[in-house]
C-alpha cells in the first residue's frame, strides 16, 4: 500500500547568488498514525521543509504524493488544506482570532473536505464526534477563554496566539497531514502537556501499536500524521513515533 505522504528528492537552493543547497535530495515517507520528529541545529532548513511540503515555497526538483497522487491533482489550495502548514506563530493578523474563524469557514474548499472528514466514523467502534475537532472548544481545554477570540491578534500574549492558531489549524478539519513548526514553544510546560496529548488523542493508532500508548488512548477523529518540529529531545521522545535528523542529510 502507498504511504499517506511521500517526499521524493526534494531540492531547494538559495537564491542569493551562492545556489548553496537548504535541502538537497531530501526524501521521507510519512505513514497513518505517524508523529514524524524533525530536528535539526538552527537555520538547518526544518521551516523550509515543512513549507516546501505544503507548498507554500518554491523547490527546484522533488514532488510531493498524497496518496500516492502529485499535489497539482488536488488543486493546491485544496491540497494545503489536506497537509497543513502551521507556523509556530501567528503573523500580526489584522482583526480577531474569531474573524479570522468565520473567514476560513465560509472558504468552499475546507468546507468540502471538512464533509470528508466528519464522515470518518470513531475507532473502537465508539462514537468519538468530531465536536471535539471545533477550535474554540479545542482551545479552552487548553486554557483559553472564549473572551479571547474577540480579542485583536496583536494583544493576545505568544502563548495565547500560539495556541489559537493551532486550535485554528487543528479544529477547522479536514487536515489530513498536519505540520507543526514547534508548537508548543510559548507555552509552559503544563500546558505544552495538555496540548501534547490532545493533539496525539486526535490520531488514529499506528498499525503496529495499541490504540493506547504513553498513556494517551488515540480516537482517529482528527489528523491521520503529525510531522513535527522540536528542539526539545523530551517532547521528541514523548511524542514521537520517529525522528530524523535534517542536519545530517
Ligand atoms: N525566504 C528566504 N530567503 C533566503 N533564505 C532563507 C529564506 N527562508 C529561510 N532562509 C534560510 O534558509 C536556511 C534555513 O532556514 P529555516 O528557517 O528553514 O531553518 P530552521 O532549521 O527552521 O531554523 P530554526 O531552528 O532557527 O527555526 C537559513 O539559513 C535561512 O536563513
Amino acid at each position: 500500500m502507498s504511504p499517506l505522504l511521500s517526499i521524493k528528492g526534494l531540492t531547494l537552493r538559495r537564491d542569493d547568488g551562492t545556489g548553496s543547497a537548504i535541502l538537497n535530495d531530501f526524501s521521507m515517507d510519512v505513514e497513518e498514525g505517524e508523529v514524524v520528529i524533525i530536528k535539526g541545529e538552527s537555520g538547518s532548513g526544518k521551516t523550509t521543509l515543512l513549507k516546501c511540503i505544503a507548498e507554500l515555497n518554491v523547490y527546484q526538483s522533488g514532488e510531493i504524493l498524497l496518496h500516492d497522487k502529485k499535489t497539482t491533482s488536488y488543486g493546491i489550495p485544496t491540497y494545503r488544506t489536506l497537509v497543513q502548514y502551521i507556523p509556530q506563530r501567528p503573523s500580526l493578523l489584522p482583526g480577531t482570532p474569531l474573524d479570522l474563524l468565520e473567514t476560513i469557514r465560509s472558504f468552499s474548499s475546507r468546507k468540502s473536505s471538512k464533509s470528508k472528514s466528519t464522515s470518518t466514523s470513531g475507532i473502537d467502534g465508539e462514537d468519538d464526534s468530531n465536536d471535539d475537532l471545533d477550535p474554540m472548544r479545542l482551545a479552552s481545554e487548553w486554557g483559553i477563554q472564549r473572551t479571547l477570540w474577540t480579542r485583536e491578534w496583536a494583544t493576545l500574549s505568544g502563548g495565547e496566539g500560539q495556541r489559537i492558531a493551532l486550535a485554528l489549524g487543528i479544529g477547522i478539519g479536514g487536515a489530513e497531514v498536519v505540520l507543526l513548526d514547534e508548537p508548543t514553544s510559548a507555552l509552559d510546560a503544563e500546558t505544552m502537556k495538555k496540548v501534547e496529548n490532545s493533539l496525539l488523542s486526535l490520531l488514529p493508532p499506528l498499525k503496529t501499536q495499541p490504540s493506547t500508548s504513553n498513556g494517551v488512548r488515540r480516537r482517529g477523529i482528527g489528523p491521520k500524521a503529525y510531522v513535527w518540529i522540536t528542539h526539545e529531545a523530551a517532547q521528541a521522545e514523548r511524542c514521537g513515533t520517529r525522528t530524523v535528523d535534517i542536519t545530517r542529510r
